[in-house]
Parts: C-alpha cells; sequence; structure tokens
C-alpha cells in the first residue's frame, strides 16, 4: 500500500486523479501517508504486544491458581488492569490513525509571524498527527488552526496559550482527500471557502449528520472557539447549522479543555430520539465519545420518582381542549415564573406560623424561630427547618450547665414541621393557584397525577419546598430546540445545572400554538447570556430558501447562492389523484438513486395514515413519537417529528387552505419546506393554502 514519493510530478502515484495541477501537494501527501503507514503499523504492533503481554498473563494467573499467593495475585490482577487500559488506549491511537489516513488533511496555511522571516506551512487535519517528534498535521481546533476560518491572505493572528500572536497568512489551500486519494486541491486566490461549501452542499444527504470541519464559516467559528461565555444562546434560521456548531463546540471544548472535561460531563437535551440518533455520529467523526443525551421527560421522570405521577405531553395539533390550551398558555410565559417567585417570597409568611418550642428546662421563642427561618431564605423550606433544629439544639447544648437530657433532633425537627400549615408539594401548588385567585387554572387528570405543562411548575415548587437534586457531575449542556421550552422548564433547569450552557433554536419554528413565550423572554432568563443571531441558512438550496422565506415571511432569512430546481406546488382534482402524483414522485425517487425522501404531514396522525397507505406499496419509514432511528430512504412523518431533520428532497401533501391557514400553521409550513435540500413538492386538493398564492410561478397542474 506504500506509495513512494516521485519526484517532479504526480503521474507516477497509482491513487491521483492526473488533473490535479499541484505537484507538491500530491508529493506532500504521498509523504504523509508514508510515514501514516509506518505509524500504523507500530501502533499495529503495539496492539498486538499488549494482546500478547495480556494473554500470557492471564495464562499464568490460570495455571499457577492454587499456587500463587494472595498478595502476588493481588498483584497479578493490578497488572492486567493496567495491561487492559494501556491496551485500549493503543487500540485508541491505532483507530485514530486508520481513519486520519482515509482524510489526513483538508486545508494547509502558510503562515509567518511579525518576529520570524520563516514562513511555517501548517496542514489541518480531524487529528493532529506527530511523527518522529514532527508535527505534520494540526487538530483543526488547534490554535494556530483557527487562522483558516477567520483570515483570507494577508494580515492575521490567532490566541495562543502565552498571548495573541499577529502575523501574516501567504496563503492558503483546501483539500479534499477521500479514501486515501486526492480529489482537488483549491488555492486561495479564488474564493476557497465558497467554492468548497458549494461542493459539500450540493451532495446528497448521509444517514446521519455529518462534520463540517473543513467549511465552518466565519461567524460559526466564533461560537464553536468561544470558551469563555457561560451562556451563549444562538438563534439561527432554519438550515443555519445551529446543531452542527453546537456539537462542533462540544468537540472543540472537549479539546480545549481535556483532563478536565469529558464527554460523560456534557449532556444534550434533545427534542426525541430519532434527533438523537440523527446526531449521534457526529461527535465520534470527530474522534470524541458520545455525549449524554437527556429529555425534558427523562429529567422530570429522574426527579419526581416515587413523589408523583404524570402524563405525557399531548399533542396541540390533535387536542381540541379550550381550558386545556387556556392552561397551558398561563403557564408558559415568564410572567408565569415570575409569579411563582413572588408566592415563593411570600411562603414563610404564606405558610409558617412559629410558635414557641419547650422542652423540659430549655425553650426558644416563637420570635427566636421565625428570625432563623428568614435567616436562612436561600434554603428551601424543609432545609431551614433541619437547620433550624441544629440551632435550637446547639442553643440548648451552650445553656446545659447542669447536664439535663435534650431532646432528639428527630422529635425537634418533628415539632418545627408541625409550624409548616401546608405539608407536601403538592397541597403547596393548589394553594399557589388558590392566591393567584385562579383555581381553575390547575386540573389533576388523576389523583396523584399532573398534566405535562404542570411538572416543571411543580418542580420549581419542588425546589423551594424540598429542594432538588443538583446535577453536579455535568460541566456543559447544550439545550436544542429551545423555542419549545417553556421559560418555568428553563427556570428549574437551571437550579439543576449550573454548569455552562449552549442553548440554541429557532423561534421561527414554535410547534406549539399555545407556547407564547419570545425569545426576549429567554434573553430574561438568561441575562448574562451571550446572544448570536445566525441568519444564512446552508441546507437548502437558493430557490427552496427564497420560497420558504416568502411562505414563512421571514425577512432575516438569507439564502446561499446554490441553484436547484424551482419549488413545485401540484394542484390536485382530488385526494385520489393528490396520493397517485405522491406515488409517482416516489417512483422518480426510486429511479433517481436518491438518498433520503421526506413526506411531511401537518399532524403524527396525518403522517400515520399516509404511512399505512404507502407501506402498501413502498419501502417506507414511519418517523413517529415513539421512533428511535433515523434511516435513509423514504420517510413519512409529520412537521413536528421533522424538526431538525434533512432529506434531499421533500413532498408536502395536502396544503389546502383548511390546512394551512393561521399565523401558527405559517410557521409549520416554513418547517416543513426548509427540510428540503435540493428539491421541494406541495400538493393540494381544492383550494391552496393563501401562504401559497402569490407563488404563481410555482404551480403546476
Ligand atoms: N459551514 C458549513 N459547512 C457545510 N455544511 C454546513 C455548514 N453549516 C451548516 N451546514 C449544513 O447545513 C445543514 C443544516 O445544519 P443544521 O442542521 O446544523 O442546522 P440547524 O440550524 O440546526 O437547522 P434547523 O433549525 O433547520 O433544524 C446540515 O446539513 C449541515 O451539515
Amino acid at each position: 500500500m506504500n506509495h513512494k514519493p516521485q519526484k517532479g510530478g504526480h503521474e507516477a502515484i497509482p491513487d491521483v486523479p492526473s488533473s490535479i495541477p499541484f505537484p507538491d501537494e500530491v508529493e506532500h501527501l504521498a509523504m504523509i501517508k508514508e510515514k501514516m503507514d509506518t505509524a500504523v503499523q507500530t501502533a499495529n504492533d503495539n496492539v498486538k504486544k499488549i494482546d500478547k503481554e495480556y494473554t500470557a498473563t492471564k495464562r499464568y494467573m490460570a495455571e499457577y491458581r492454587g499456587e500463587i499467593d494472595p498478595h502476588e495475585m493481588f498483584q497479578n490482577e493490578l497488572a492486567l488492569k493496567q495491561i487492559d487500559r494501556t491496551g485500549a488506549f493503543a487500540v485508541g491511537i491505532w483507530e485514530k490513525l486508520a481513519k486520519l489516513k482515509e482524510s489526513p488533511y483538508f486545508a494547509r496555511i502558510d503562515f509567518h509571524t511579525n518576529e520570524d522571516t520563516e514562513t511555517m506551512k501548517h496542514y489541518i487535519g480531524r487529528f493532529a498527527f506527530t511523527h518522529e517528534n514532527q508535527l505534520l498535521i494540526l487538530d483543526w481546533r488547534a490554535p494556530i488552526a483557527s487562522m483558516f476560518y477567520d483570515y483570507e491572505i494577508g494580515s492575521a493572528g490567532y490566541e495562543a496559550p502565552m498571548g495573541r500572536i499577529e502575523g501574516k497568512l501567504t496563503r492558503k489551500r483546501q483539500f479534499k482527500i477521500k479514501n486515501g486519494m486526492l480529489e482537488y486541491v483549491i488555492e486561495s486566490s479564488i474564493n476557497i471557502q465558497d467554492d468548497v461549501l458549494q461542493r459539500e452542499l450540493s451532495q446528497t444527504s448521509d444517514e446521519k449528520m455529518k462534520s463540517i470541519i473543513a467549511t465552518i464559516q466565519k461567524e460559526q467559528n466564533q461560537i464553536i472557539r468561544n470558551d469563555k461565555a457561560k451562556t451563549i444562546v444562538i438563534q439561527g434560521v432554519a438550515g443555519s447549522g445551529k446543531t452542527s456548531i453546537a456539537l462542533h463546540r462540544i468537540a472543540f471544548l472537549l479539546y480545549r479543555f481535556k483532563g478536565r472535561l469529558s464527554a460523560n460531563n456534557v449532556t444534550i437535551l434533545s427534542p426525541n430520539k430519532v434527533f438523537g440518533d440523527y446526531i449521534a455520529n457526529v461527535l465520534p467523526e470527530l474522534g470524541e465519545e458520545p455525549i449524554c443525551e437527556q429529555s425534558f421527560w427523562n429529567i422530570a421522570d429522574t426527579q419526581l420518582n416515587g413523589i408523583i405521577q404524570f402524563e405525557p405531553e399531548k399533542d396541540p395539533l390533535e387536542t381540541e381542549d379550550a381550558k386545556w390550551a387556556e392552561r397551558v398558555r398561563f403557564k408558559s410565559t415568564l410572567e408565569f415564573v415570575r409569579k411563582m417567585d413572588q408566592y415563593i417570597k411570600e411562603l414563610p409568611r404564606l405558610i409558617f406560623e412559629s410558635s414557641d418550642y419547650t422542652s423540659g428546662q430549655f425553650s426558644v421563642t416563637a420570635d427566636w424561630i421565625q428570625k432563623r427561618f428568614f435567616a436562612y431564605q436561600s434554603y428551601p423550606i424543609k432545609k431551614r427547618l433541619e437547620l433550624i433544629s441544629n440551632d435550637i439544639l446547639d442553643h440548648f447544648q451552650s445553656a446545659n450547665f447542669m447536664g439535663y437530657e435534650l431532646p432528639r433532633a428527630k422529635t425537634v425537627l418533628k415539632s418545627l414541621s408541625a409550624m409548616l400549615k401546608i405539608k407536601n408539594t403538592l397541597a403547596l401548588y393548589k394553594n399557589f393557584y388558590q392566591w393567584l385567585g385562579l383555581p381553575h387554572l390547575l386540573v389533576l387528570p388523576k389523583k396523584q397525577t399532573l398534566e405535562w405543562p404542570d411538572v416543571f411548575p411543580f418542580l420549581y415548587l419542588q425546589g423551594a419546598f424540598q429542594g432538588l437534586e443538583e446535577n453536579k457531575l455535568m460541566k456543559h449542556l447544550v439545550i436544542d430546540e429551545m423555542q419549545d421550552y417553556t421559560p418555568i422548564q428553563y427556570a428549574v433547569i437551571n437550579r439543576l445545572y449550573t454548569c455552562q450552557k449552549t442553548i440554541l433554536g429557532d423561534f421561527g419554528q414554535s410547534i406549539n400554538p399555545n407556547h407564547l413565550h419570545t425569545l426576549a423572554q429567554l434573553q430574561e432568563l438568561y441575562s448574562d447570556a451571550c446572544l448570536v443571531e445566525l441568519n444564512k441558512s446552508y441546507r437548502s438550496t437558493y430557490e427552496i430558501i427564497t420560497f420558504a422565506k416568502s411562505v414563512g415571511q421571514v425577512e432575516k432569512l438569507e439564502p446561499m447562492v446554490r441553484h436547484g430546481d424551482v419549488p413545485k406546488v401540484i394542484s390536485c382534482a382530488n385526494e385520489q389523484e393528490e396520493l397517485q402524483k405522491i406515488q409517482g414522485k416516489l417512483n422518480d425517487f426510486l429511479q433517481s438513486g436518491g438518498v433520503s425522501l421526506g413526506i411531511i404531514l401537518k399532524t403524527n396522525n396525518a403522517a400515520k395514515e399516509m404511512y399505512d397507505i404507502l407501506k402498501q406499496d413502498y419501502d417506507v419509514q414511519h418517523i413517529s413519537m415513539d421512533s428511535t432511528h433515523f434511516a435513509n430512504g423514504i420517510s413519512i412523518t409529520s412537521v413536528q417529528m421533522s424538526k431538525g431533520l434533512e432529506f434531499d428532497e421533500v413532498i408536502v401533501p395536502d396544503v389546502r387552505e383548511e390546512s394551512y391557514c393561521s399565523k401558527y400553521d405559517r410557521g409549520l409550513l416554513y418547517i416543513a419546506c426548509t427540510r428540503a435540500m435540493h428539491k421541494l413538492t406541495l400538493l393540494y386538493t381544492g383550494k391552496p393554502s393563501h401562504f401559497l398564492t402569490s407563488h404563481v410561478e410555482n404551480f403546476e397542474k
């Protein structure tokens, strides 16, 4: 497999297309590959050696089990563990090298600092590669590599550990190396980033989200490398790369804070399991371990286990219950959190009535207890009682010169608890609505069971009354689809996770018509956060984004200049014809060798109905609330479940006026359209949605 570099040209190298006019790069790649082959061989030998050592130690222990004394046995067991760890490390190196060999680097920058006259060449890849003490490839996350994303030719600089380094970038090249073969080299005299980005974006979708290290844009790089902000909030239009950026930021932080931060200190709160599966490959592709994945449901389930039960969230599009909707709306604003805060502040006055406490010779007055109660105002109510009971005992102890028997801590605590007028969180939560004068806004569907919109308010009160278990292990929390969570959910999350956060989403892609909160409210909750807005969309063609921008009336949305077919709005005589036309599109897709096609319906029920029909003739997958995997091919799903996903081609059936008419429906249609990367078709029977009628040029019989 070794290819010796041939001086003077690339023709003699078999795995390089002869059209690449960069003989120096062809030669360089051959040299790197040769060194990598040696490194892979060494790593392989290492793994084998460690393997042998492990087997020999195990055999020795088995053969002499009866004869070895316990101390020696223990030493051998320790040795085995150590060999095992070294082996895992060696395998890790070997695996990384093998991956890197496929595509060792994607960029080169030539830079000389203002202090030096010598220009240094730096090749940038997915991981660093050092051979014989020579750093041959830089990790894309290394400080020097940041210049590739941030600067064009000319003055440039980067933040090194010892301070800022300034200098000049004299060359920028970009490469595509696939299966160890150089596919192209682009010199920066042409607009390097755009050209390569265009090539990357015009490809068909992969089954899973992929890394974007070769084409990270400047404004994205700024977010990824921000290691200072405690909280970053990213508001970005559909397809602006928010999820990609969040994952690359994690990879960056894991590199930057190696030893202090590891993948098991990072959690992503994702909207559903399909989305989790869709993004699962990005970090391993970047050489990092997968991070923990959670949902708001899991969090509530863990915190409320054994305390109270709760119902799952109802689908707002399938639930016609005005009173329920009113309850959801009321609990969805920042105002609601403020009301809870006010109630919590008044709790001591409302629920605690101190009285004198006497035990034998000793006593403390009601006033003394009341004062202690206020002094501990930063603690949950129950915790305050514990602290006061300790204070009472200390107080008694210090006056106990005669050595009288003192009460037990438990007994004191019991007496203090009796001074509480309300004894548990559920009673307290009910009382909150009484205090508001709005008791009708709390409905328990069953005994000891909460509706979903009450789960986080309940937890918030639980925090104030009993305390919540803070997750101290987590050092970074990523919250995706931020617009779908209410301020009270954030208020609870802030109690549970006091760590650094990356919060991302798009308030233009809200899927719950009963959620009234806004980006401004989220900002109020995170007043010290760094807010970044991303308005350029990378996912879809210029034609699709221009169409979606007008349908969704998203003024800020900026398309990438990558052209494709104009989206089509097809009129059908009746539902039967609409179905036939959809089937026609599926046949075309199957013949075209396309990779992924999504049929996106307004509701989960409508998606299920379409699936039941199409599964009779096609190999289709249904992405429902219960699904756990995302796969290529034809998928049928709802707008809600399609969020965060993307398909080469998207079909949106049933875009009648009756289906898409409200302001909220406009948002749904926008989400559906922006899932398409290359091709978009909408169909309707009867009267088309008025969001489409201004697009006459897109209409087709
Ligand atoms: N700099 C980039 N280089 C290459 N591809 C990119 C870049 N930025 C984004 N993309 C691609 O654009 C698509 C959208 O990215 P991503 O899903 O992260 O966006 P998003 O803002 O989370 O989208 P949405 O909110 O619509 O779900 C993905 O295919 C991603 O790979």
